[in-house]
């Protein structure tokens, strides 16, 4: 009998997808004793538990029929309806989808082919990257920072290339914490209204901001200029559950029909039950979550900088995040974060090296570490385990 050999099996874009590196390290971090800033996973102690036990069964039982038989690709819609409202668009121009992550693939399917130009960050997140790299783009990066991208790299490069679109994550950048100032989104739209480009806006950590109010986002920006370029992602997974994979894309209706025949490819429709679970969580008393969840990421990103500020020797430089999961921090030129991963595991604390965010390699020397899951103690400690092994890489550097 013949052997098979799956990997001459496997399509030629089998061979472009690779492993995400979080959710690897996430097995790693399994491991018994180990503090882990790897995943941005949200705070398990703000889940509804309680509420959505509650819920899930008076939905089966009164809605059960609805809730257990295959529904719209488009979503339920009440919870169309519902993100309609909280958005100030029409349910028609809103898609529920399986996660953001899946929309992330909807979009590399629906606008790239074979070597179409793509642009975004570096770093940016690793999941987008993931996701359209399965259709073998070529990637256009320009740095980013604090302050988000620089403008004056994405000029210039919006100069030389037309790319499908532009990824980005203005507020509360994933990894580098990175917030546009208003004046920077102004510009940026300015620059992508001249040259009728598609902007992809991901506003996952759009509620997770410290200070007294949220930037407007670029969605909000282009609707008041009357520009409909713009595609607005965002999900319900860091202000309610994760697990539940709810979250949604708002765009022009003829952007939305396109990316539901796609998803009617992939899988028909989002889960039934939780999209009306969602949408019985979130219909009443959804501000008053949003405060309470603020108050504890700001907290928790309280504790990871104080705890820097004690540990970390001067060599090591890192964000102060006003908002969103993440620190991102550099190490001096010449370091690797890999190798320090290594030390770190040896010490029972782990995080994301930075290197697979940088979608055209870079970023040996730079980790993102996320403040989100662990209490502010078990942060403390976590950050004390983490300065004892870069204290020992830097005595071999
Ligand atoms: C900018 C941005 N866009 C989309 C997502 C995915 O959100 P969904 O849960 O798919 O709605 C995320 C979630 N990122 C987390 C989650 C990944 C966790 C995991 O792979 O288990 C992280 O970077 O750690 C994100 O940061």
């Amino acid at each position: 009998m013949k052997t098979l050999d799956w990997n001459t099996l496997f399509g030629e874009r089998a061979r472009r997808i690779q492993a995400s590196t979080i959710r690897e390290l996430l097995k790693l971090t399994q491991r018994p004793g180990v503090l882990s800033f790897a995943g941005g996973l949200p705070a398990p102690e703000l889940f509804p538990k309680e509420e959505a036990a509650a819920k899930a069964a008076e939905i089966l039982r009164e809605k059960g029929e609805v809730a257990l038989q295959y529904g719209p690709t488009e979503g339920y819609f009440p919870l169309r309806a519902w993100v309609a409202g909280w958005l100030g668009v029409s349910p028609e121009e809103v898609l529920i989808t399986t996660g953001s992550q899946q929309a992330l693939d909807l979009l590399g399917k629906v606008f790239l082919d074979e070597a179409s130009p793509v642009l975004l960050e570096a770093p940016s997140y690793m999941g987008a990257i993931q996701a359209f790299r399965a259709y073998g783009p070529r990637f256009l990066t320009v740095p980013a920072g604090e302050e988000g991208p620089d403008l004056k790299a994405l000029e210039e490069a919006l100069d030389q290339e037309r790319p499908r679109f532009l990824y980005l994550i203005p507020s509360f950048q994933n990894p580098s914490g990175g917030l546009m100032p208003l004046e920077a989104r102004r510009r940026l739209l300015e620059m992508a209204m001249e040259r009728g480009l598609v902007v992809v806006e991901d506003d996952a950590y759009r509620e997770l901001y410290f200070g007294e109010s949220r930037l407007p986002s670029l969605f909000e920006l282009a609707r008041e200029a009357g520009y409909p370029g713009v595609i607005y992602l965002s999900s319900f997974s860091k202000v309610l559950a994760p697990g539940l994979r709810v979250a949604f894309v708002v765009a022009r209706p003829e952007v939305i029909l396109k990316l539901t025949q796609a998803k009617q490819g992939v899988d028909l429709h989002t889960p039934v039950l939780n999209q009306i679970l969602v949408h019985e969580l979130v219909k009443e008393g959804f501000p008053e979550r949003l405060e309470r969840i603020r108050t504890t990421y700001k907290a928790k990103a309280q504790a990871m900088l104080e705890a820097l500020d004690r540990e970390m020797p001067k060599e090591v430089a890192y964000t102060r995040p006003k908002g969103g999961m993440f620190v991102w921090m550099t190490l001096p030129e010449g370091l690797s974060a890999e190798a320090l991963f290594r030390q770190a595991l040896e010490e029972n604390v782990a995080f994301v090296p930075g290197g697979p965010f940088f979608a055209n390699g870079g970023g040996e020397n730079t980790l993102r570490l996320s403040y989100a899951t662990m209490d502010p103690e078990r942060i403390q400690e976590g950050i004390r385990r983490l300065g004892k092994a870069v204290k020992g890489l830097l005595a071999t550097a």
